[in-house]
């Protein structure tokens, strides 16, 4: 009699307090775990309860055995660092804009932390830089003290590099040991670091496209980088700072929920939703167009191809040049002209220019499309992603505005620089619309529903376990 009572008590508890707190249907929709033992749902609320009331920003080890997370400290370090590499992306830009890029012509990793110290090293530098194509072609008027301007210009952008490295490197291996990241984490880490390494290399590799005589000739260019590689730079730096804000932001969102499980039934139940997929899809799409966008903006950055057709929204006296212009036959290099079409697209800075205008207007209309497409579904979206789209909605039209203005006032300086933070700014906010959108891991919903059935339990035990009791003592008799 007395296991009747009880293997009817646990269903009918069990199905009891699916009713009252959930429909039983929404909670199972989350997992694949349950049909947790009670012992599980036990242990995973006790530890629960236990992370509720420690601060679960010291902590690696999550609501269950199951799951390690990784700290809040980890998440602020990365999104800081983050900051990091927005801030060196716009210091390589006023490097560029300032023509300084050229002036170190050595690339020495370790020692060239240091600048010139003495009038003799000083001496010694310039004398370097006065052999270099960039001096003898274009800078042959500057003195030295001019000299000291560019130099300190490209010196702390390469020391912002080290630091960053520093400040990336040293902090993930401590992470890592104190096992405050999760092995999910680690990984991310570790292609993270890479393409930190890589990064340095690609610098230099771009730098020396700017120095050697023989691939300017190649190229028919002036003392410049070629737009190849200052393009790739760019693109580096833009992953890398999207890598580390997209793990920090990750990372942040799963502590969050961890912390308040029953605060994401409502979230998970949207995210899940099949009625939300078109709009995934479209935040993909937004945040890879605002990439292309980005790097095609480098393209006219390498091309000085912003000094030409300062105009808008025509290019001169016309909507679009002439084809003569944007398929200028003299930049193919093949006799057959088979490169014709490719060549005018990336080297014609016409062409570059007119390719930048249309991906700038194919972004600022797909985010206008997806914010319109948005307020039509506005009950199937989660708050913070509709917040987020309206952000987006208004630094694309910012990015717009100050690409124009970039247009019409021949690339000033202050211009071109806020022009480049804001495709920052705009990367950045796409991805955050992408990253809200995201469906929760399998294994986070695991931990989610074992702690909210847990909760649910223990809610029971106290509210309607007297009655269940009562009611399962009546059936019984
Ligand atoms: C809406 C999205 C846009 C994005 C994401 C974007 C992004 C960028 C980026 C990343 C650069 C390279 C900056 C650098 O490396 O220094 C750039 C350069 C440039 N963009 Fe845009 N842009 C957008 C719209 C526009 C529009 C609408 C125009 C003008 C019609 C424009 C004109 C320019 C010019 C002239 C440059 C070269 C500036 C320089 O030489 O430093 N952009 N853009």
């Amino acid at each position: 009699m007395s296991t009747k009572i009880t293997n009817n008590f646990t269903t009918e508890l069990w199905n009891h307090t699916n009713n009252v707190f959930l429909k039983r249907s929404d909670l199972y929709k989350y997992t694949t775990t349950a049909t947790t033992t009670t012992m599980n749902i036990t242990r995973s609320f006790s530890s629960t309860c236990h992370n509720s009331k420690s601060d679960s920003s010291s902590s690696a080890t999550s609501t269950t055995t199951n799951i390690r997370t990784s700290s809040n400290q980890v998440a602020y370090w990365l999104i800081g660092t983050s900051g990091l590499v927005f801030g060196i992306v716009i210091l390589g830009g006023l490097t560029r804009l300032t023509e300084s890029g050229l002036s170190i012509t050595e690339w020495k990793p370790v020692t060239g932390s240091l600048p010139p110290l003495s009038q003799e090293e000083w001496e010694e530098e310039f004398r370097k830089y006065k052999s270099s194509p960039e001096f003898q072609q274009l800078n042959s008027h500057i003195n030295l003290d001019e000299f000291k301007f560019i130099f300190f210009m490209e010196w702390i952008h390469r020391l912002w590099g080290r630091a960053i490295g520093l400040v990336f490197v040293i902090p993930a291996i401590y992470f890592a040991a104190r096992k405050r990241t999760s092995p999910h984490v680690n990984k991310r880490l570790f292609y993270l670091c890479s393409l930190l390494g890589l990064q340095g290399f690609v610098g230099w590799w771009m730098v020396k496209s700017g120095l050697d005589q023989e691939q300017l000739n190649e190229r028919k260019s002036k003392p410049t980088v070629s737009q190849y590689r200052l393009t790739t730079h760019l693109g580096t730096a833009f992953i890398l700072y999207l890598g580390m804000l997209w793990t920090g932001l990750d990372i942040l969102k799963e502590n969050k929920w961890l912390k308040n499980p029953e605060k994401c039934i409502e979230l998970f139940k949207k995210l899940d939703s099949s009625k939300l997929g078109p709009l995934r899809k479209m935040s993909i799409f937004l945040l890879g167009l605002s990439f292309i966008t980005a790097m095609s903006g480098g393209m006219v950055a390498g091309l000085d191809a912003g000094l030409i057709y300062n105009t808008w929204p025509k290019m001169g006296e016309n909507w679009f040049p002439s084809k003569r212009e944007l398929m200028d036959p003299n930049f193919t290099r093949r006799d057959d002209q088979k490169d014709l079409w490719w060549r005018n697209l990336l080297e014609n800075p016409i062409t570059v220019q007119l390719v930048h205008r249309t991906f700038a207007t194919l972004a600022f209309c797909a985010v206008l499309y997806v914010h319109m497409y948005a307020i039509k579904k506005k009950p199937l979206i989660p708050r913070n992603s509709q917040m987020t789209l309206h952000a987006l909605m208004g630094v694309v039209t910012l990015q717009a505005f100050l690409g124009i203005t970039t247009i019409l006032f021949t690339v000033p300086i202050h211009l071109a620089s806020t022009h480049q933070a804001g495709a920052l700014a705009l990367v950045t906010v796409s991805l955050m619309f992408m990253n809200q959108l995201r469906k929760p891991r399998m294994q986070i919903k695991n931990v989610i529903n074992s702690s909210m059935a847990a909760r649910l339990k223990h809610q029971a035990n106290g509210n309607v376990g007297k009655r269940i009791v009562t009611e399962t003592f009546n059936l019984v008799k």
